[in-house]
């Protein structure tokens, strides 16, 4: 990344917006790989150039020498080498990665003695100048630990062909080993760093010396996540007038179809029998019309409005290719970052549907009655897409879109409800 000068930021010191390294810490089964990944979708959605590197991905390629966990024992010099330089390799992609237009490496590691904290410091901080941020989870209620070692550890590919008790134990034996060197961070010793420490999946956080923006919006996010079993359910407004007529935009009322669909809607979702759903919809008469036979408490959201079109507001596509050839054009090459005259971008939409990200988030079972747009980038979302990815994402309409978080990702089922209905889809034209 860098200035307007060119420089990048290692070099200039003074420029605002260093790269980041966040450093996870805790024992094995803290949920570090949970945070990373899902951290590292969130920056990424958000717009900031992020990527975790995983330090037991290194162990696993340079060696298939693990057996079970005398590997992690503490006199296993053998071991403890190829452990040491695993660790080196990954802090070293990741500084690279920051040097070549990366903003934020996500380190996800144990990092549970002050030693290796101190090494991640010295090559971070002190040679690259880069910013360094602790995330400590740290997690004694053994009900978790366990859950999470059978949930997301025994498929492990350390377990191949172990099975699921021995791979239990086995795992347990290993945090023992790291238990035994275990340093937590401490406010007196390392009162340089920057950190926040997450106790038993977010019940309680401790947070010292944020430094800058960037700490703050991590904080805030991981303040925000839990993980609770819930869905949510994506779906676009039934089939409107405009539709049918092939025009975008608007605020038109739903089509017959469309009328079939909010019934066909209220009648799934009754069958579903979710708990405690609540139901979110933009201002738009067509997504209101959509909710109106649930039974569930209703949200309007302005930011679940559609994507503003600006002056092509209420066009066709072959009008505006007609009427604003070069805007069309434009719009082809770079859908994503392209921003209708007097209207938004994808890249605008993303940031007005952040705090609905953030508060999906905070909640369980939410039904969100939206438009294409706006669940190409809430679906772009849960599914890690890249923008590129995001403004070409297939989202039928008379479909419902059922996400459900699993171990480190999400689970994703199309429902339709079979209802005809015209394709709003414009497929990326081949030439551009
Ligand atoms: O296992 C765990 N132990 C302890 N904390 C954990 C997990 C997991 C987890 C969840 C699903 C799969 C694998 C791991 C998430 N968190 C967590 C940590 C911090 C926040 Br803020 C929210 C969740
Ligand atoms: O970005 P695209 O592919 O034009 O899709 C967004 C369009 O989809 C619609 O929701 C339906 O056509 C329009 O209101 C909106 O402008």
């Amino acid at each position: 990344m860098s200035d307007s000068t060119g420089q990048d930021a290692a070099s200039c010191p003074n420029v605002i917006n260093k790269p980041t390294v966040i450093s996870m810490v805790g024992l094995p089964a803290r949920g570090k790989t949970y945070m990373s990944k899902k951290l590292t979708r969130y920056l990424n959605w958000i717009g900031i150039r992020t990527k975790a590197f995983n330090v037991g991905e290194y162990r696993r390629a340079a060696t298939d020498k693990y057996r079970n966990h005398d590997f992690f024992r503490q006199d296993n010099a053998e071991a403890q080498a190829i452990r040491q330089k695993c660790a080196l390799m990954a802090i070293d992609d990741a500084c690279n990665f920051l040097q070549n237009g990366g903003e934020v490496a996500v380190v996800d590691a144990t990092n549970t003695t002050r030693e290796r904290r101190k090494l991640l410091f010295d090559i971070i901080h002190v040679k690259y100048k880069f910013k360094l941020f602790f995330i400590e989870s740290i997690c004694d209620d053994p009900t978790i630990v366990e859950a999470n070692v059978l949930e997301v550890k025994v498929c492990s590919p350390d377990y191949t062909g172990m099975n699921k008790d021995e791979a239990v134990q086995d795992f347990m034996r290993r945090i023992e080993h790291y238990n035994s060197m275990y340093e937590t961070l401490d406010h007196q010793i390392d009162k340089e760093l920057s950190y926040i420490q997450i106790f038993n999946q977010g019940e309680r956080f401790m947070v010292h010396k944020l430094a800058g923006h960037l700490q703050s919006r991590v904080v805030y996010y991981l303040m925000n996540i839990h993980v609770l079993p819930r869905t949510i359910y994506l779906t676009r407004h039934g089939e409107s007038q405009m539709n049918l007529e092939g025009k975008i935009g608007g605020d038109s009322d739903l089509s017959p179809r469309g009328e079939e669909y909010a019934i066909a809607l209220g009648e799934y979702v009754e069958k579903e029998k979710i708990q405690n759903l609540k139901v979110w919809t933009s201002e738009l008469k067509r997504t209101k019309a959509t909710a109106r036979h649930v039974k569930a408490p209703l949200e309007n959201w302005k930011a679940l409005n559609e994507i503003d079109a600006g002056i092509c507001e209420g066009m066709t596509y072959e009008e505006i290719q007609e009427k604003y050839p070069k805007e069309f054009a434009l719009r082809d090459q770079d859908k994503f970052h392209y921003r209708y005259p007097g209207g938004e971008s994808y890249q605008d939409l993303v940031a007005r549907l952040e705090p609905v990200i953030m508060e999906l988030e905070r909640q369980e079972n939410v039904l969100v009655v939206c438009h294409q747009a706006v669940a190409r980038c809430l679906l772009a979302y849960f599914q890690d897409k890249s923008s590129e990815d995001l403004a070409y994402l297939k989202v039928p309409l008379h479909t419902v879109i059922k996400l459900t978080p699993v171990a480190y990702g999400c689970r994703v089922e199309f429902v339709s409800l079979n209802i005809e209905a015209v394709n709003t889809h414009r497929e990326k034209p081949k030439n551009v």
